[in-house]
């Protein structure tokens, strides 16, 4: 196998009583694109925080005790140099009244403080990102008067401004409309190709998931899968996973 980008060893969170995840044994190959599913509360952004660094349980009251390892590109998460991560958390936790332009959110992505001025090659550097997902239109607009769809590029773009080389998003189609989602991933998918960047995105949209991921991380407290989608989305994997799979409303199952 080539260069891992991450590697887990037996990694468990519990929070109090409550065992969020166990066992996690990964290998995720640099260069890949990972499609991380599973229902609701099965441990994917407990997950992501732990990959970033963050202590699992800072966003909620509750004792949260990690065990096992976690290495992205064979080091400590927080060991890393803030610049080989971007992430873009989920669109609800963003603040849209916070009084700030596009500009300055993503310029914030370049520096650990808020930009009270940017100076010219910041501003360059900003606007590069922001291009890169279709957005330079949207510098100079406040972020009270976006919509869904362009905050998330926003901080998309803030994600990319390093030019990170893991990307992890939280659930960054959610809310966004067909063409949304279908630009989101062209842009990833862009990105990719010319950094050679690692992409660990949390998904519920099993079907996009299927079209654009090389590896689906099928997680329910554990690793349930971690394969190619074919493999990853069979119906025996579903239903490990979720449970009945066979609602109208469920994405189609790939068997
Ligand atoms: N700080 C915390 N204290 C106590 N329990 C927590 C804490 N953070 C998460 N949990 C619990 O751990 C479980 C996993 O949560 P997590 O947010 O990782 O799930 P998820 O797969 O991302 O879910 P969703 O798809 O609903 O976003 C949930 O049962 C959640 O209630």
């Amino acid at each position: 196998m080539g260069a891992l980008a991450v590697q887990t060893y037996d990694l468990g969170v519990r929070f109090g009583d409550f065992q969020a995840l166990y066992g996690i044994n990964l290998e995720i190959p640099q260069g890949s694109f990972v499609a991380i599913v599973g229902p609701n509360g099965a441990g994917k952004s407990t997950l992501l925080k732990v990959l970033l660094g963050l202590d699992p349980g800072n966003l909620r009251d509750g004792e949260a005790r990690l065990v096992g390892r976690a290495e992205v590109f064979g080091q400590a998460p927080k060991a890393l140099p803030a610049s080989w991560v971007g992430y873009v958390p989920q669109v609800k936790s963003f603040d849209r009244s916070f009084p700030a332009l596009a500009l300055e959110v993503v310029v914030s992505g370049l520096r650990r403080a808020w930009p009270f001025s940017i100076g010219p090659r910041e501003r360059e550097v900003a606007l590069a990102a922001l291009a890169q997902v279709g957005a330079a239109h949207l510098a100079e607009r406040p972020l009270g008067r976006l919509s869904g769809g362009e905050l998330q590029r926003v901080y998309l773009a803030r994600s990319l401004v390093r030019q990170p080389k893991l990307l992890m998003l939280d659930e960054p189609a959610t809310g966004v409309d067909v063409v949304g989602e279908a630009d989101l991933y062209r842009h990833l998918e862009a990105y990719q190709r010319q950094s050679g960047a690692t992409i660990l995105m949390i998904t519920h949209d099993w079907e996009a998931a299927s079209h654009h991921a090389s590896h689906v991380l099928l997680l329910n407290r554990t690793v349930i899968a971690f394969d190619p989608p074919g493999l990853a989305l069979r119906h025996e994997c579903l239903s490990r996973a979720f449970g009945h799979v066979g609602h109208a409303h469920d994405a189609p199952v790939i068997r």
